[in-house]
C-alpha cells in the first residue's frame, strides 16, 4: 500500500492563498486528523489529497483506492439502504458484498428501508457501508460526525476506529473537534496560517476510552496552539486533608 506524500502544496483560490507550501508523508495505515480554525484550508487540503480539487504548486502522491465521507452521508434517496450501498458495484457478488458491509456497519436490519427514515448517525453508518464495499486503501472523513449528538458521535468514533483496525485503511478526517482528534488518530495536525503550525502524535492506538488520562493534556495543548484561551481552573491537585 503506498503512503500519501504532499510536497510543497500550495494553494490559492484568485488572489487569496489558503495553503502555503504543505509539506506531509502519511505512511500507509496510519490515522491522522487534521485540526484548524474554520477558513485555516482544511477541507481543501483534504480535497487536494482526495483529487477533488487541484493544488496551485506542489506535488501530491496519492491513490486511486480511496473513499471519501462527508459531514452529510449524501445518500441518493431515491435507492433503498442496500442500493445505495452497492451503487455501482458489478452485479456478480453484488448482494453479498452489500448484506457483509450492512452487518459491519450494525445496520443489518436497514438494506430495504429509504434514506430519509434513517437518523443522521444511520444516514452515516450507511455512508461508511458504501465507503467499505469499494475496498478503499485510504478514507478521507470531512468532519464525518459534526451534525451527530454527542452520544452517537462517540459509537460513531468507535465504528470508525474499528474499521480503521480490521482494514488497515489509511484515514485522513478534518474535525474541528480536539477530543475526537486525539481518540481516534495516531497523529493530530495543526493548520494555521496555510501551514502545518503543529504535529501531536498521540500515544497507543485508537479508538482510544474517553476514560483514557493520557488524552486532556493533549487536548488542552491542542486547544491552545488554535488559540483558544483556556481557564486556570484547579489545575494542580488538591493536598488532601489529613
Ligand atoms: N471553491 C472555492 N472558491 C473560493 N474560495 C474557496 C473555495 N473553497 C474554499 N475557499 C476558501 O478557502 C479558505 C479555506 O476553506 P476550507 O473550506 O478549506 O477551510 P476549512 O478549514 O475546512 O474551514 P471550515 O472549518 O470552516 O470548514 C476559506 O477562506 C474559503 O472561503
Amino acid at each position: 500500500m503506498p503512503e500519501i506524500r504532499l510536497e510543497r502544496i500550495a494553494k490559492s483560490f484568485g488572489d487569496a492563498p489558503v495553503l502555503d507550501r504543505v509539506d506531509l508523508v502519511i505512511p500507509a495505515g496510519e490515522f491522522i486528523a487534521i485540526v484548524g480554525r474554520s477558513g485555516s484550508g482544511k477541507s481543501t487540503l483534504l480535497r487536494i489529497i482526495a483529487g477533488l480539487e487541484q493544488a496551485t504548486s506542489g506535488r501530491l502522491q496519492s491513490t486511486d483506492r480511496l473513499a471519501v465521507a462527508f459531514q452529510e452521508a449524501r445518500l441518493m434517496p431515491w435507492l433503498k439502504v442496500s442500493e445505495n450501498v452497492g451503487f455501482g458495484l458489478p452485479a456478480k457478488d453484488q448482494a453479498r458484498i452489500v448484506t457483509d458491509a450492512l452487518a459491519e456497519v450494525g445496520l443489518a436490519g436497514k438494506a430495504n428501508a429509504w434514506p430519509l427514515t434513517l437518523s443522521g448517525g444511520q444516514a452515516q453508518r450507511v455512508s461508511l457501508a458504501r465507503a467499505l464495499v469499494r475496498q478503499p486503501e485510504v478514507l478521507l472523513l470531512d468532519e464525518p460526525f459534526g451534525a451527530l449528538d454527542a452520544l452517537t458521535k462517540l459509537e460513531m468514533q468507535n465504528l470508525v476506529g474499528t474499521l480503521w483496525r480490521t482494514h488497515g485503511w489509511t484515514v485522513v478526517m478534518v474535525t474541528h473537534d480536539v477530543a475526537e482528534a486525539v481518540r481516534l488518530a495516531d497523529r493530530v495536525i495543526v493548520l494555521d496560517g496555510g501551514r502545518i503550525s503543529e504535529t501531536v502524535a498521540i500515544p497507543g492506538r485508537g479508538p482510544r476510552s474517553p476514560e483514557d488520562g493520557h488524552l486532556a493534556p493533549l487536548e488542552a495543548r491542542l486547544l491552545r496552539h488554535l488559540g483558544v484561551p483556556l481557564p486556570a481552573g484547579d489545575a494542580a491537585p488538591q493536598p488532601a486533608h489529613p
